[in-house]
């Protein structure tokens, strides 16, 4: 009955009417389609855009190797590119090597691994120029010394893309505070590095710059989000890298490629100048720290960073010189350790390294006190996710606006798109089956009010002092714990799901290869 009359009513209307609402509804859907259209166009010129430049870069850097090859045809390129940092530094101040051949022995290094693990985004065909008068840089504790930057690391002229299209076509106006301090001491950065789309994921995907894989096996990621390093430098591409870490983001690359990274603490090395895509974040944050092939190239690293130069230009920074001392010394240590915080079981490769590592240690007379992490699952979501994703994930969000999603973010993005009344739903729901993935889904509806995001920044500040109480209640010099490895399949990390400061470092004990 209700369905003939609702014949009868529309047989009954207007014919006229019915066009003009026909016509308004398919223009309205033309519209729409032809406003995707543009936007889908707008896209591909953006990441066409940026590969082309990344590709105009790396055929020019080709040019450059080729030319000094031809000018110089008795270079001892592969021997340059074996040598430790320490003996680099040493060739270079006694003159027996000169900037120039270990910049071109470098460059061309890395282009041949960038073939094999794609994991530049930009030659910085600029450090060429450098050479013009880097004479002046000769007391310089890294003088001549090639170095690689992520992508997010400001370098005047350049994009730092942070893996997302709204980042294309805004070049860095100045150098940052870290690259103006490395060049001042000799060091000549040739070369940006890939990271994953909005640097919050373990894997090292974009689509700008597409997938860098494992130096190590072909079907694997570098880690992230400082992959492109992981990868250049554990493929010989680079002796030091500058990477950066919120939570992992040296650590792991460094875990999965084979290569030493260290993370200081927040701010002791400046952060002036380097791109995020959830800046002003306050409850996790972000440290600027080295990566290489051996920890003494770390310590050179951070003791060139650590000067009056970076002092007087980011006065935010403590002004306080790498200690010697402490790093020369053979004092005996009382460590802590911890194989498994509760929370992520290590695999047995890392649990058998660790123990290695702890045997080792001991044997040396180091002492050993067991340590556990407090309230770890309390930390990892209300203080990690919750922290980084205090905006229910909006300002990341926004910078992926306008652009595809990365397919090793997919998995990430899904839960971060619900609505919040969806959440909170799912969160009850899976609180008795799933109480982590329950937990994970509330802390990423982010804070309601500033209250709440002042309670959570005091929830951060009370957890750092209880960690550093019971640290030092042990008297504890250092902690030694696993790291998560070997390296992951490609596209795995996002389907993955530290807020305490201690300044952590990853140091292989042997290259885990896995099939
Ligand atoms: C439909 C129901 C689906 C239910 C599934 C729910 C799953 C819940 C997922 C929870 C995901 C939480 C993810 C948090 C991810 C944080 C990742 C942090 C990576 C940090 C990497 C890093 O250090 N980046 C460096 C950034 S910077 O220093 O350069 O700024």
């Amino acid at each position: 009955m209700e369905r003939t009359n609702t014949e009868f009513s529309l047989s009954e209307m207007d014919p006229t009417f019915m066009s003009v609402l026909a016509a308004t509804a398919c223009g309205g859907a033309a519209l729409v389609l032809f406003m995707r259209y543009c936007n889908r166009q707008r896209m591909k010129v953006k990441i066409r855009k940026a590969r082309s430049r990344r590709d105009a870069s790396v055929q020019q850097a080709e040019q450059a190797v080729q030319q000094f090859s031809t000018t110089k045809p008795d270079a001892e390129n592969a021997r340059i590119v074996s040598l430790s940092l320490t003996e680099l530094t040493k060739r270079l101040q006694e003159g027996s090597l000169s900037p120039e051949e270990a910049l071109h022995a470098y460059m061309e290094k890395a282009l041949e691994v960038n073939k094999r693990l794609n994991c530049a985004t930009d030659i910085l065909l600029e450090s060429r120029e450098q050479l013009s008068n880097i004479e002046n840089c000769r007391d310089g504790l890294l003088y001549g010394v090639p170095i690689s930057i992520k992508d997010n690391v400001g370098y005047k002229g350049h994009d730092s893309t942070c893996g997302v299209l709204c980042k294309v076509d805004e070049p860095a106006e100045e150098d940052c505070v870290v690259v103006t301090v490395l060049k001042r001491q000799g060091a000549i950065p040739f070369i940006k590095t890939n990271i994953p789309q909005g640097l919050l994921n373990y894997d090292c995907s974009n689509p700008l710059f597409g997938q860098s894989l494992n130096p190590h096996n072909l079907q694997k990621t570098p880690g992230g989000s400082s992959g492109g390093e992981g990868a250049l430098i554990g493929g010989g591409g680079s002796i030091l890298g500058i990477g950066t870490d919120i939570g992992g983001s040296i650590r792991i690359p460094s875990s999965f490629c084979g290569i030493c990274g260290f993370k200081p603490t927040s701010n002791r090395i400046s952060l002036r100048g380097l791109s995020s895509c959830c800046r002003g974040q306050k409850s996790v944050l972000s440290a600027v720290g080295p990566m290489a092939r051996d920890v003494d190239s770390l310590a050179l690293c951070m003791k060139a960073l650590l000067c009056e130069d970076m002092f007087a230009l980011d006065p935010t920074v403590p002004p306080m010189p790498f200690d010697d001392k402490a790093y020369l010394s053979t004092k005996r240590l009382r460590i802590g350790y911890c194989e498994n915080d509760g929370y992520l079981m290590p695999s047995p490769s890392m649990s058998r390294a660790f123990r290695e590592t702890r045997e080792l240690l001991e044997k040396a007379g180091h002492t050993f006190v067991p340590f556990t992490p407090p309230r770890i699952a309390y930390a990892m979501h209300e203080l990690i996710v919750k922290g980084l994703l205090a905006d229910g994930a909006e300002t990341l969000l926004s910078n992926l606006k306008g652009g595809p999603v990365d397919p090793c973010l997919m998995a990430q993005i899904i839960p971060y798109r619900l609505p919040h009344w969806l959440k909170k739903t799912l969160s009850v729901i899976l609180r008795p089956i799933l109480p982590r993935i329950s937990a994970s889904l509330s802390a990423l509806c982010g804070v309601s009010s500033v209250p709440d995001l002042w309670r959570q920044h005091a929830s951060v500040e009370d957890y750092t002092h209880e960690f550093i109480s019971e640290w030092q209640r042990l008297k504890m010099d250092v902690l030694l714990c696993p790291m998560l490895g070997p390296a992951f399949n490609l596209n795995y990390c996002g389907k993955l799901t530290c807020t305490v400061h201690p300044p952590p470092s990853t140091v292989p004990v042997d290259l885990f290869l896995s099939v």
